[in-house]
C-alpha cells in the first residue's frame, strides 16, 4: 500500500539468483517438488482424517471372518423341504447348531455366521413356512446369499497407498479392516500474517480502511489441506515487526499477505534476504497475482508471500501454498480435472491467466468480471481455470479446486 514519502531507503530489493516472473507452471511445479515431506506419526482413527498416510493403511483383519449371511432368512442344507432345527443371531452363538444336516434349515440373521454344512441363505420373501418345515415360494437356483470367509478383506491386504489422502472413507475402510491408528505426515503448522496499516480485522471499514479479507479466506481453505492453523495475527506495515512475526519455531509455513510488491511498504523482500533467505519463486507470470513469492529460512521454515488484492491473492494460494502443503505432507496429487471453457477469457500474452469458473454438466463456464481487488467473480467459483497463452475459445484447460 502507499504510505507517506520518508527519508527510508526504499524496502524492496529482488530476490537474488531468482529470476523475475517464472512461467506459472514452473512456479506451481517448484512449490510442489522442493520441499521434503514432514516426520511420521502414528495418530488415532479420529485424528487422521484429512491427513497423508505416510505409510501404506494394511488390513489387519479378515473379513467376514467366517461365512456370514447376507440376508434375513433360513440357512438351509440340501434340498427342500427343509426342517427348523435353530436360530442363529449376529453376535450371538447359533443355538442348538453345530453342522447342518441334509434337509434342515436354521433361522438366520444378516451378519450372522452360516452354520456348517449350509449350502445357502434362503431370503425371507422366498421362504414359505408351515409349523416347523420350510421351502421355498420360487423355485429355480438363485444366489447363495453368503459372503464367503476373507472375500472383501484378507490381513495384509493393501487399503490405500503411502501418500493417499485420509477421507472419511478411508477412515471408515481403516476401521471396519481392524485398525485403530494410521501412520501419516505430520500437519503442516501454517501462521497467517496480514500486513497493512489500512487493514482491519472486523466490522465495516471506514474510508482508506480495508477489511482483512485474506485471513478467513485463507483460515478456510487450509481446514480442507491437512495443515494446521498456527496462529494469525496482523501486522502493521512496518519491516521489523515482520521480521518479528517471522520468528519461533512453532510454524512450519508463514503465508505473509499483502507485502510482496514492490511499494514503500512491502517489506517481505528485504525482511527475507536480510534473514538470508534462500528464494525460489520472485514473481510469477501470470494475471492476477504476479507479485507471489517463495522463500527458505535457514531453519527450513517456509515463506510464501502473498499479493495483497484478494483475488490475486486466492491465485497464489493455488499457485504456490497448496501444492506446497501437499508436498510437505507427502501427498501424491492427482492431474488436475480437465475441461473445456466457455464464455469469453482474455488469455494474458505475458504467460497465464487464472480465470474463476463454474463447473457444470462436464464443462467450465468462466465467471465475467474478475478483477484482482475483487473477490465478487471469485465468490461463487469452483474452480479456477489455468489459462495459457495461447489458449482459443472453446479448448480445455487445467481446473483447480477452490471451494
Ligand atoms: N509499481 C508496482 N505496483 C504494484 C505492482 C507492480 O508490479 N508494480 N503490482 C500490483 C499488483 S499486481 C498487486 S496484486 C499488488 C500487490 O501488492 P502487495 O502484495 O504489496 O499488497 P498491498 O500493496 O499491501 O495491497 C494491495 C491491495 O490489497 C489490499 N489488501 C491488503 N491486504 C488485504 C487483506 N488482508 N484483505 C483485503 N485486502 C487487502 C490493500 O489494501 C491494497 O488495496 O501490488 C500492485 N502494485
Ligand atoms: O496480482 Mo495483481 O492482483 O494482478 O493486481
Amino acid at each position: 500500500m502507499p504510505t507517506s514519502p520518508g527519508t527510508d531507503a526504499h524496502p524492496h530489493t529482488t530476490a537474488p539468483g531468482v529470476p523475475a516472473d517464472l512461467p506459472w507452471h514452473r512456479a506451481h511445479r517448484l512449490a510442489a517438488t522442493l520441499p521434503v515431506p514432514l516426520p511420521a506419526e502414528r495418530v488415532p482413527l479420529d485424528r487422521a482424517h484429512g491427513r497423508t498416510l505416510a505409510e501404506p493403511a494394511v488390513s489387519a483383519a479378515l473379513l467376514p471372518g467366517t461365512d456370514t449371511a447376507a440376508m434375513d432368512g433360513y440357512a438351509i442344507a440340501g434340498p427342500a423341504p427343509w426342517r427348523i432345527t435353530g436360530r442363529v443371531l449376529a453376535g450371538h452363538p447359533a443355538t442348538d447348531v453345530t453342522a447342518m444336516a441334509p434337509g434342515t434349515a436354521v433361522e438366520i440373521a444378516t451378519g450372522a455366521p452360516v452354520p456348517p454344512g449350509a449350502g445357502a441363505v434362503l431370503p425371507i420373501e422366498l421362504c414359505l413356512v408351515e409349523g416347523d418345515t420350510v421351502r421355498p415360494s420360487e423355485t429355480g437356483p438363485g444366489r447363495t446369499h453368503i459372503r464367503y470367509t476373507g472375500e472383501d478383506l484378507t490381513p495384509g491386504r493393501l487399503l490405500a497407498p503411502a501418500g493417499a489422502r485420509v477421507t472419511a472413507t478411508l477412515t471408515g475402510l481403516a476401521a471396519h479392516a481392524g485398525l485403530d491408528e494410521l501412520t501419516v505426515r505430520r500437519s503442516p503448522r501454517v501462521r497467517l500474517i496480514a500486513t497493512g496499516d489500512e487493514v482491519i480485522g472486523s466490522g465495516v471499514p471506514a474510508p482508506g480502511q480495508v477489511r482483512d479479507a485474506l485471513t478467513p479466506l485463507l483460515t478456510a481453505l487450509l481446514a480442507g489441506t491437512g495443515a494446521t492453523l498456527a496462529g494469525a495475527a496482523h501486522v502493521p506495515d512496518r519491516a521489523e515487526l515482520l521480521a518479528e512475526s517471522l520468528t519461533g519455531t512453532d510454524w512450519d509455513v508463514a503465508v505473509v499477505t499483502g507485502s510482496s510488491s514492490v511499494g514503500r511498504a512491502d517489506h517481505l523482500h528485504g525482511v527475507l534476504t536480510r534473514a538470508g533467505a534462500r528464494w525460489h519463486v520472485d514473481g510469477v507470470a501470470c494475471r492476477p497475482g504476479h507479485p507471489q513469492a517463495l522463500a527458505r529460512l535457514g531453519t527450513g521454515q517456509w515463506v510464501v508471500g502473498l499479493p495483497g488484492n484478494p483475488y490475486a491473492a486466492l491465485v497464489g494460494a493455488v499457485t504456490l501454498l497448496r501444492p506446497l502443503l501437499d508436498a510437505l505432507q507427502g501427498r501424491t496429487r492427482p492431474a488436475p480435472l480437465r475441461l473445456p471453457v466457455a464464455g469469453k477469457v482474455h488469455p494474458y500474452d505475458g504467460g497465464t491467466r487464472l480465470v474463476p469458473v463454474h463447473l457444470t454438466g462436464g464443462h467450465a463456464t468462466a465467471i465475467q468480471g474478475a478483477r484482482p481487488a475483487s473477490l465478487l467473480s471469485a465468490g461463487t467459483a469452483d474452480a479456477l481455470a489455468v489459462i495459457p497463452a495461447d489458449w482459443t475459445p472453446g479448448a480445455p484447460a487445467d481446473l483447480l479446486p477452490v471451494q
